[in-house]
């Protein structure tokens, strides 16, 4: 595979998370193993990596959860010191976050206005327009989907600066999924906040993303801005074999027959070299995780 370059460099002082050598072991396992990234304000970040990979930790370790080696700043503070200050600014969604479930919608609104500065019940309240949820009932009766959406209701109801969302539309049909997102785009993205996202279901939010980090075995192996995703890699359909020789010359970073055809991903090759070739198009994010993320001794047949 190509050398991979680390983009999306922020100005000093700028970024809302700023990582410097992170590593986490938990025991004798190193499961981060010195991750150096900032997020800039305004931007929205996909955390794309498989099961395992380290994403929940990174998440937990930018939250104040976990105690890592290295430096993170969150907001400039470090959060695992400054968690309760920290969380004032900072809202997250995470597959195994639970709200009360013995009160009523109203009774949550309530008691979230109480002990968060930053949430309005009001706000909360008008979320929740468009939806079957109503104040007066129990949390416990609802649906998995109304639960998520009541969810998404509360943090947008938080003036964050930094919203984290782990798996937040997991269990849930694609029409929810959509809704979720269309939400959270339509209504509470501005410049001055920033989202970041882990999801396996990457072609769900790849429209929204601004950046992407794919993390494999708890190492960022790409963090770039979906601009220079879309300049730097292209995907190549080879109907004609004659053209496999000219095409695998120009060293693809992956190459995997599909219903007869061969399609290959390059890295930073000129598009007019690859034209003659065969069909050219921009690879989705979920293409690019295939191509990248793949470790080559667990799939021998595709390592070259
Ligand atoms: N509390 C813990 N104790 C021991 N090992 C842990 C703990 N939490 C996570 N791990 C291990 O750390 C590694 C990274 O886990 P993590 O949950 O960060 O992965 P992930 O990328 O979020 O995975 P998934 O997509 O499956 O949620 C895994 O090998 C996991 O088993």
């Amino acid at each position: 595979m190509n050398e991979l370059s680390l983009a999306t460099p922020a100005e000093p002082g700028q970024s809302i998370v700023s990582a410097r050598g992170l590593r986490k072991s938990f025991g004798k396992k190193e499961v981060l193993h010195g991750l150096d990234f900032d997020i800039p304000a305004g931007r929205i970040y996909g955390l794309i990596g498989h099961n395992g990979a380290g994403k929940t930790t990174a998440l937990n370790a930018m939250l104040g959860l976990t105690n890592c080696e290295g430096t993170i700043r969150v907001l400039g503070e470090d959060p695992f010191a400054q968690r309760a200050k920290l969380m004032e600014n900072v809202a997250f969604i995470s597959d195994v976050a639970s709200l009360p479930r013995f009160l009523r919608v109203r009774e949550l609104f309530a008691l979230l206005n109480n002990i968060h500065p930053n949430f309005s019940q009001e706000k909360a309240h008008s979320f929740l327009e468009g939806t079957d949820i109503r104040p007066e009932m129990k949390v416990k009766h609802l649906s998995k989907g109304m639960m998520a959406q009541l969810h998404l209701a509360v943090v947008m109801a938080i003036d964050a600066k930094l919203l984290v969302l782990d798996e937040p539309t997991l269990g849930l049909d694609i029409t929810y999924r959509k809704r979720f997102y269309r939400r959270l785009l339509e209504d509470y993205m501005t410049e001055e906040r920033t989202l970041l996202i882990t999801t396996h279901q990457v072609d769900e939010i790849e429209f929204m993303l601004s950046d992407i980090m794919f993390i494999r075995d708890g190492d960022l192996i790409l963090h770039m801005q979906m601009e220079t995703v879309n300049d730097k890699f292209t995907q190549l359909v080879i109907t004609d074999p004659a053209h496999l020789e000219a095409a695998r010359a120009l060293k693809p970073v992956f190459e995997e027959t599909r219903f007869g055809q061969t399609v290959l991903i390059f890295d930073g090759v000129d598009r007019a070299q690859l034209d003659p070739l065969g069909a050219l198009s921009t690879p989705t994010l979920s293409d690019l995780f295939v191509a990248l993320m793949q470790r080559p001794t667990a799939n021998p047949e595709t390592a070259r």
